[in-house]
């Protein structure tokens, strides 16, 4: 059947009542209302499957929670579970001193009875009665006249009275009488009005504060707009108590002017349960009020505990949209509301910082939220979700709140269509997760997981001034010199380079080792965390170094990179490598030969690389510098050729590393290290030997290696100095070792000569000294005679 094309031929509009001097319209709520829970009534009687007791006794603790002072806990007329309910609370001590309960009753004596009877020894109770007073419950339902209505009213209010009176007597039990015209809405004004005066008349004993009658006003089916329910909410010494329903999706609306008219006290059910479309949602007004700055005296700070209460005990679920409670509320899918909630919170963070320090109001003022979900306990995950429709400010502000970096807006267009790519794909929602998967695995960021092509080892930056000849008027500034490690396809490589910072120094080291010529066009950074465990997190945006500055400036093909770092240098040339990853894609890179000797093509690095691959050893740089020229020399002693294997073995042969039976004049067979002095100057001693006898020696120091030197040097003509001590780990875990370099100095007959030496130890004092002793053996220092008995 279509629908009718003039429904004025079967539904008859309402009748507006004319009040041309109300002034309700300009009120304002500034006190939030009495409320009264009806989930365990009202609710309760709409469900297909009524609440058992143990679900209605989590849902009345849950109610007592929220802070609701007066709850509606049953029809007990209606059946044992419900009288039963009423019994429990009451003999079992769950009701609270400060916590009224009330109980709805029909207007039939037998019916009364047992509902008083339910009550018997509960300290406070409202007995709520009611009986239907429109004309077509009177014509159809009771077949009743209006003086019917009126005096079955007062028949029934005349037997509440005495037996609660009665009751009152036996237990002293506090009870208030509130009265409900059923169909309040749809009953002639000045008639409801009449049933509630002989209402008032019948109970007799209406007062003041807590002895006020209640009248409570039904829509029992909503049948107009919300402002002709609040026309009807006029109060005189009574409590003017709402119950809308919302069969026009109004009942918030006319539970709002019904209170700007002047009502006291609404009576509502938690999201909204009740007959057909719901009692009103006493959550969403509750919330309403505490949005403008009112209490509303109820606490849903822990709104997802109420949510699994009262979907469990209603099997019903919540609309992933409705108000305050759905799961989608707090929840930004559009790219332009991302981007406002994104400026909107870091503009409230500076302003709330502002407002901190002269001590003014720290309001809320956020695009798109009208309450901090974390008022309600929820937390920011959920505000902003990624889907195709997403744009950059809500991608950046999960990276941001995730991973804490807060990316430059040029690299949040580029990331955003990583992820946009992705999302469009998949046709799926991007979870925080897979954003953050996606950032690693795109920028190559965070843990040897997402390593790329190139990882950084280690590195060093030093700085030597610039050349003077060529700077001007001006002084020079001083120039970067990049020393550094680096697994390049999982081969480590030791690179050096130089620029006027240690970025464009590590450029020019991938330009002249790797092949790959970039240049930098823009650079950011920022501090995370705060105090010790601050960090520095760089962004990099690089560009291919074309022949032109003008246009390497205008690329269109640029790419970002990423790097933390504790040290800042550090954050940055990570940052350049991991823009450099992106760059290069599959692309080969050089391998690392070797040509070492005639028209060698191998530079210190190239040797170093080969040293640091097959030994872990990142040779310091004048040791590189050391043995490039003896494996130059063998290469020429040689068929001027050196293999990779060749220059190994030469390493190890020239530095006596990690050979058997080290030969040499001086060992160093045990020691021992103690602490001397307040000045935390170190003795050794040391079980040595010398040309072959063995001999115990002490020696002082402001270190290990000075006490050593001592001794060394107090068994020598000559003396023996320290030019360079360099140390590092080999290895993970349990099986770390510390390898140590040191370049001695011996100075004799007015003559320097100088060697290194290397060692490798689990124990890195240990490392060091036998290090020492190795570069003394390389020496041909001149040992004194011993003396026997010394
Ligand atoms: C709008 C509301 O939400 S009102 C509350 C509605 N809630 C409920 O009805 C749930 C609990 N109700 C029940 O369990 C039952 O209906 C009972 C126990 C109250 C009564 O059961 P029964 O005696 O079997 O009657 P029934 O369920 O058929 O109710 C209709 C009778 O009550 C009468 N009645 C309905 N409302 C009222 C009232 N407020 N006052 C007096 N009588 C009433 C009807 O006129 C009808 O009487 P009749 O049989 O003489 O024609
Ligand atoms: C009994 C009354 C208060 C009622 O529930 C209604 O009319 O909706």
């Amino acid at each position: 059947m279509p629908m009718l094309l003039d429904p004025s031929t079967k539904y008859r509009p309402y009748t507006p009542l004319n009040l041309p001097d109300r002034q309700w319209p300009s009120k304002v709520l500034r006190k939030a209302p009495i409320w009264l829970s009806t989930d365990l009534r009202d609710g309760n009687q709409a469900l297909a499957n009524p609440m058992t007791i143990e679900q209605k006794t989590i849902f009345f603790k849950t109610l007592v929670k929220c802070g609701l002072k007066e709850i509606e806990v049953a029809y007990p007329a209606a059946s044992d579970t419900d009288f039963s309910f009423v019994r429990g609370l009451i003999e079992g001590g769950q009701v609270p001193d400060d916590v009224w309960i009330q109980v709805l009753t029909p207007a039939r004596e037998d019916l009364i009875k047992r509902t008083v009877e339910s009550l018997a020894g509960v300290k406070h109770a409202i007995v709520h009665m009611y009986n239907a007073t429109c004309p077509c419950f009177r014509d159809v339902v009771f077949r009743n006249s209006k003086e019917d209505t009126i005096a079955l009213a007062i028949k029934h209010t005349k037997i509440v009275r005495q037996l609660t009176d009665e009751a009152t007597a036996k237990y002293g039990t506090k009870f208030k009488y509130e009265y409900s015209p059923e169909t309040f809405t749809q009953t002639e004004p000045e008639f409801a009005l009449a049933v509630c005066e002989a209402v008032k008349t019948a109970w007799g004993k209406a007062g003041t504060g807590e002895d006020r009658i209640i009248f409570n006003l039904p829509a029992t089916v909503e049948i107009a707009p919300p402002n002709h329910y609040a026309d009807q909410a006029k109060r005189e010494k009574i409590v003017v108590c709402l119950h809308p329903h919302n069969d026009r999706g109004q009942g918030i609306a006319a539970a709002e002017l019904a209170l700007m008219a002047g009502a006291d006290r609404v009576e509502g059910c938690l999201f909204g349960n009740g007959e057909r479309t719901g009692n009103v949602d006493i959550v969403n007004l509750a919330l309403n009020f505490y949005t403008q700055g009112v209490s509303p005296n109820l606490d849903f700070s822990d709104l997802q505990s109420v949510i699994d209460v009262v979907t469990a005990c209603n099997d019903l679920p919540i609309h992933p949209r409705h108000p305050y409670a759905g799961e989608l509320v707090f929840t930004a899918f559009s790219g332009s509301h991302q981007d406002a909630i994104k400026k909107g919170f870091e503009a409230q963070r500076v302003r709330h910082a502002e407002a901190a320090k002269t001590g003014e109001m720290q309001y809320w003022d956020i695009p798109y939220l009208p309450i901090d979900p974390a008022d309600l306990g929820c937390s920011y995950e959920a505000v902003i979700r990624v889907n195709a429709q997403s744009g950059k400010g809500g991608i950046a502000y999960l990276v941001q709140q995730h991973l804490g970096l807060d990316l430059p807006r040029k690299m949040q267009i580029s990331f955003y269509q990583v992820i946009q790519e992705i999302a469009d794909r998949e046709a799926r929602e991007m979870r925080v997760d897979d954003i953050t998967a996606a950032f690693r695995s795109t920028y190559k960021f965070g843990g040897s997981k997402y390593e790329g092509r190139l990882v950084l080892k280690s590195h060093k930056v030093a700085s030597e001034p610039a050349d003077e000849s060529a700077s001007g008027d001006e002084p020079a500034d001083e120039r970067r010199l990049f020393d550094g490690t680096i697994l390049v396809d999982g081969v480590l490589r030791v690179i050096r380079g130089d620029g006027n910072g240690p970025l464009s120094a590590l450029l020019d080291a991938l330009s002249t080792h790797l092949d790959l010529h970039y240049a930098i066009r823009e650079y950011s950074e920022h501090s995370v965390g705060e105090g010790s465990g601050v960090k520095a997190a760089s962004y990099v945006e690089i560009v291919p170094n074309l022949e032109d500055a003008k246009s390497t400036r205008k690329s269109a093909e640029s790419w970002w990179g990423v790097g933390v770092d504790s040290d800042i240098a550090g954050s940055g040339l990570r940052a350049v490598l991991s823009a450099i990853n992106s760059a290069i894609g599959d692309r080969t890179l050089p391998e690392l030969k070797l040509s070492v000797g005639f028209n060698a093509k191998s530079g210190q690095a190239d040797v170093a690389s080969a040293i640091v691959h097959s030994l872990h050893l990142e040779l310091p740089r004048r040791l590189q510098a050391s043995f490039f020229e003896v494996a130059q020399r063998a290469a020429r002693e040689t068929d001027g050729h050196l293999s990779f294997s060749d220059v190994v073995a030469l390493f190890r042969e020239t530095y006596h590393y990690e050979l058997p039976n080290t030969p040499g004049r001086v060992v160093l067979r045990k020691y021992k290290m103690e602490n001397v002095g307040d000045d935390g100057g170190k003795q050794l001693t040391g079980d040595f030997i010398w040309d072959g006898k063995p001999r115990q020696m002490v020696g002082h120091g402001t270190g290990p290696l000075s006490a050593l030197l001592a001794v060394l040097n107090s068994q020598i003509n000559g003396t023996l100095s320290a030019r360079e001590y360099a140390e590092h780990s080999i290895g993970e875990g349990s099986d770390v070792k510390a390898v140590s370099y040191v370049e001695l100095a011996y100075d004799a007959e007015g003559k320097r000569t100088t060697a290194w030496g290397v060692y490798s130890d689990q124990d890195i004092t240990a490392s060091g000294l036998k290090a020492t002793v190795l570069a003394t053996n390389q020496l041909n220092v001149d040992i004194k005679p011993f003396v026997d008995g010394q």
